[in-house]
């Protein structure tokens, strides 16, 4: 059977407060909506529903994921609607419609929803409710209700495509949830258990919550990087993809971008995916002269692929001269665009060895980076 994601993640998140809407704000390192992303990255296709206004904000949480965007409605079920209809053109068997404010879910429940498909048009994850029910007013208590039979809904919700994308064009108007939609159009839902973790993020104080969660369950790799080249004659340096004046040039088979390539044998180093003379050997005549930009492209794409997001990166250049410190925010802003990270989750600085050593007598420059992983 063949299954797409629908994430929706067009709503404003005015009870969640913050500068951002909840979905691009960054919990356990990473955004919201790139965690909701990762935890359906195994399905084959993902459509993401945005605002219009936060096409940056979803390009960098699906940077290197196959997600196509596409825009919502004013409310949920409209957003719902729209990208129902993104995936008609090439209708999938199944479709599991996802909060974009619930990052934590994990694959037991995905599973689980997709299982159920089998026997009914419809499923869902829910949770019984079990604490005692009131009704209330004015700070007291006015009656209470039976408990029995009554569940939390949860996303992803899935259902059998040609259903739900009929009930949905039958549907006028917002509602609830996707089962809500099914139901009125006489479709069978199952309740398959759902997730206390599967919490979705409504209020500022479930930030946290997630967060807790998220470090739980992740998966973080560190990695180290050194390089070092030599001197030659020349009148410039290329450090962190930066041209810096000097008196010489740094020798090597590439641009000799020793800071560059220090960060990618640290990506490497993560994966333990080798090094960088593994996946560009200098023996090959298509690296000479090459831009480092591409080498460390390739490892930060590689670690995408493994499923991990990149969360800092700590550069030190090693040398007596040029002085690194006035082009530092330029290499910043550089590696940071190469990486597409942001800039204060880069950090480049520079010490010289006390005219100690090799780099004392300035006849090269070294390189140590060290960079974090995260999976989750
Ligand atoms: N016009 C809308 C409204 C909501 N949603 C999505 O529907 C899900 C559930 O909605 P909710 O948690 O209520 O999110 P918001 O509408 O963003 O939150 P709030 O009501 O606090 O503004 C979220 O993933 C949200 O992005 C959507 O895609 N389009
Ligand atoms: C779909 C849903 O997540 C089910 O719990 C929920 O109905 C959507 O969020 P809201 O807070 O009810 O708008």
């Amino acid at each position: 059977m063949s299954t797409a994601a629908l994430i929706v993640a067009a709503g404003r998140g005015s009870r969640a407060g913050g500068e951002l809407p909840k979905q691009w704000q960054v919990v356990a390192g990473q955004p919201v909506a790139r965690w909701t992303l990762l935890a359906l990255s195994h399905l084959p296709r993902i459509v993401l529903v945005i605002h219009p206004d936060d096409r940056d904000f979803a390009e960098n949480a699906a940077r290197g994921l196959p997600v196509a965007l596409v825009l919502g409605g004013a409310d949920r079920a409209a957003s719902v609607r729209a990208g129902l209809e993104a995936l008609s053109d090439d209708p999938p068997q199944l479709v599991l419609i996802h909060d974009v404010a619930r990052p934590c879910i994990d694959r037991v429940t995905i599973d689980a929803v997709e299982t159920a498909l089998r026997d009914a048009p419809g499923a869902a994850p829910a949770l019984p409710v079990t604490d005692a029910l009131w009704t209330g007013a004015d700070g007291v208590v006015t009656g209470t209700r039976d408990r029995q039979g009554l569940f939390r809904a949860q996303t992803p919700q899935g259902f059998r495509f040609a259903d739900i994308l009929d009930a949905h064009r039958r549907n006028a108007g917002d509602a609830a949830d996707d089962v809500a939609v099914a139901r009125a159009a006489g479709m069978t839902v199952a309740i398959v258990p759902g997730s206390e973790q599967n919490l979705k993020i409504t209020g500022p104080e479930d930030f946290s919550r997630a967060a807790r969660i998220l470090e739980t369950g992740m998966d973080i790799r560190l990695g180290n990087g050194f390089d070092v080249h030599a001197f030659e004659p020349g009148d410039h340096v290329t450090l962190c993809g930066i041209q810096v004046p000097h008196d010489r040039a740094l020798k090597g088979h590439s641009d000799a971008d020793v800071g560059l390539h220090a960060i990618t044998d640290a990506i490497y180093g993560a994966l333990a995916q080798g090094d960088i003379g593994r996946h560009f050997p200098p023996s090959d005549p298509q690296w000479k002269g090459a831009a480092s930009d591409i080498f460390l492209r390739h490892a930060v794409d590689l670690a995408r692929e493994m499923g991990f997001g990149i969360s800092n990166v700590d550069l030190t250049l090693i040398c007596e001269r040029p002085k690194i410190g006035p082009h530092a925010p330029a290499m910043i802003a550089r590696v940071a665009a190469i990486m597409a990270l942001d800039e204060s989750r880069v950090s480049i600085k520079a010490t010289t060895s006390e005219r100690l050593g090799f780099t004392g007598r300035e006849e090269g420059i070294a390189a140590l980076a060290t960079v974090a992983l995260v999976r989750a």
